[in-house]
């Protein structure tokens, strides 16, 4: 079977406009080009899983020429990347949200869909609440805390330092690789500064929505790694390209929010994108493999898996799994994050000449974004809560929830922050297909023993998402990367 993706993009791409107008409903959207009735008998490619990267990687396959199917477990294409739309009006993210400098490989697909981008609010001053020294506004990266503030530049001189040495590819080989990988982030902070518990606490507010994670639960060498990996080919990742707003990995977002990406290629491959069809069991055979889904059997050629690492062990492999990749999929955990919104009737913090940006040291806001979408006058402020945070206030009701975070919020913004006009989360820790947020993390002792087995393919099977990226490991540049690697080696195959 081969794939007119022309005709199919067209015939797709309708149905899904049809779709918006008819209902305006994302799950219309997410449904209305994918294939209905039973699964093919055989393809050439299989892809199992449609977020960003099992979406690129099909579009990849399907223009070889190559027939594929895209067999995904929800009942809506995006994965990771999951619009909302607001009672008030407006759609945000409940996933996946920022795109910034570097990430040229998903800004060039987006490009490519025809959906554009919008900066980051950035004007005026952020805010910075310590229990210590109570609220600050301060400009640029690192909040004015004297308490922390010359160890924390030196750190993050350090870890750029080290970040520039390390081949994004093979961090295992890096000279120091076992040494960086015996400690924790935390620990090594722990001993290299006057104030390490001050440093550990407020990098809780980098770490908790970047990973999911507190610093003392991070291997060293995979934040080393993570840095490095927030650049290009031709750029070297640093600690501000990950964590800044203007100039770093939160400056822009999509307009109609970034689900967009996967609905449009989801749109164009049409009805080679299977819902509801959860693969259990994969069966290499002679000459190909057998994909067991949720909807029927598909025999193929070769198979490109692009669910979050853990996910992987819920299938069946035969042959098993190299003992290697299972202990890394086994170690690799994923982040606890919820993200957390509050929409107000006009963005009063903007009025006060703040930027919307904050961090805390304590609470259930440790960091806070403007999140307000240009299509509306709301102002919307977005809170991370991750890693012990989420441990702490993701358990709670949702009431006493919503009340710690705008609590939150009046610290840095005033009282105003207290009466939201509509308020909304999403915990990812509850998805039964992702089982956590924003990526899967390694503590100490994984990269450099098992970490080098994190692309090699398991005979006719090939991996995508995000998390075997090499640039941008973890983000939706990651998850395009990935796909057009794992791609390129399908075709690439007998
Ligand atoms: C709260 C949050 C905030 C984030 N913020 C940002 C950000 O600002 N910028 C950024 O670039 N990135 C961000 N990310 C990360 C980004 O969303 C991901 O890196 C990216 O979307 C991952 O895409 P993926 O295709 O690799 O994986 P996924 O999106 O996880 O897709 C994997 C797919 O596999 C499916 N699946 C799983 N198991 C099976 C199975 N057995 N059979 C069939 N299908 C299966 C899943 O349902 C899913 O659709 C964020 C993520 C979250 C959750």
């Amino acid at each position: 079977m081969s794939l007119d993706l022309n005709r199919r993009h067209l015939l797709g791409s309708t149905a899904a406009a049809l779709g918006v107008l008819a209902m305006d409903g994302l799950g219309t959207q997410a449904t209305a080009a994918t294939l209905q009735g039973s699964l093919p008998a055989r393809v050439d490619t299989v892809v199992v899983g449609g977020g960003l990267s099992g979406l690129v990687a099909a579009r990849e396959v399907a223009r070889s020429g190559r027939s594929v199917l895209v067999v995904e477990a929800r009942s809506r294409v995006g994965g990771r990347l999951l619009n909302h739309r607001l009672t008030t009006g407006g759609t945000i993210e409940a996933g996946g949200a920022f795109i910034g400098p570097t990430q040229d490989h998903v800004a060039a697909l987006a490009a490519e869909l025809g959906v554009a981008t919008f900066p980051e609010y950035v004007d005026g001053k952020n805010v910075y609440v310590s229990k210590l020294l109570g609220r600050q506004t301060y400009s640029g990266t690192v909040p004015p805390d004297p308490t922390i503030l010359l160890d924390a530049l030196l750190l993050l001189k350090q870890l750029d330092g080290w970040a520039a040495e390390i081949d994004v590819a093979a961090p295992w080989a890096h000279p120091k690789a076992k040494q960086w990988d015996a400690t924790t982030l935390a620990a090594y902070v722990r001993g290299h500064s006057v104030n390490g518990a001050g440093i550990i606490n407020l990098l809780k507010s980098w770490t908790q929505p970047g990973f999911g994670a507190d610093p003392d639960q991070l291997s060293l060498l995979f934040v080393i790694h993570y840095i490095a990996c927030s650049g290009n080919e031709t750029t070297k990742g640093t600690f501000n390209l990950n964590a800044d707003t203007a100039g770093g990995a939160q400056e822009r977002r999509f307009v109609g929010g970034s689900q967009r990406l996967p609905l449009a290629l989801a749109s164009q491959l049409g009805d080679t994108v299977a819902l509801n069809a959860a693969v259990r069991q994969v069966d290499q055979v002679a000459g190909g493999a057998v994909v067991h889904t949720a909807r029927g059997t598909v025999a193929c050629r070769r198979v490109i898996v692009a669910c979050p690492p853990p996910l992987v062990l819920d299938i069946v492999w035969n042959p098993g799994l190299p003992a290697a990749r299972r202990t890394l999929l086994q170690q690799m955990k994923m982040g606890r994050l919820m993200k957390c919104d509050a929409v107000y009737e006009t963005p009063f913090w903007r009025e006060a000449g703040l930027s919307g940006m904050g961090v805390s040291d304590n609470g259930a806001v440790r960091v806070a974004f403007d999140n307000g979408v240009p299509s509306t006058g709301h102002g919307i402020l977005l809170a991370f809560v991750g890693g012990t945070t989420w441990a702490q206030f993701g358990t709670l009701s949702l009431d006493a929830r919503r009340a710690a975070v705008l609590a939150g919020f009046a610290k840095m913004f005033g009282k105003q922050a207290l009466s939201p006009i509509d308020y909304t989360e999403h915990d990812w820790t509850h998805e039964r297909w992702t089982r956590g947020a924003p990526v899967a993390v390694m503590g100490p002792g994984t990269m450099s023993t098992v970490g080098s087995s994190i692309r090699t393919p398991h005979g006719r099977v090939h991996w995508a998402g995000t998390e075997t990226s090499t640039y941008w490991t973890g983000y939706m540049d990651g998850a395009v990367r990935a796909g057009q690697r794992a791609a390129a080696e399908v075709i690439a195959a007998p």
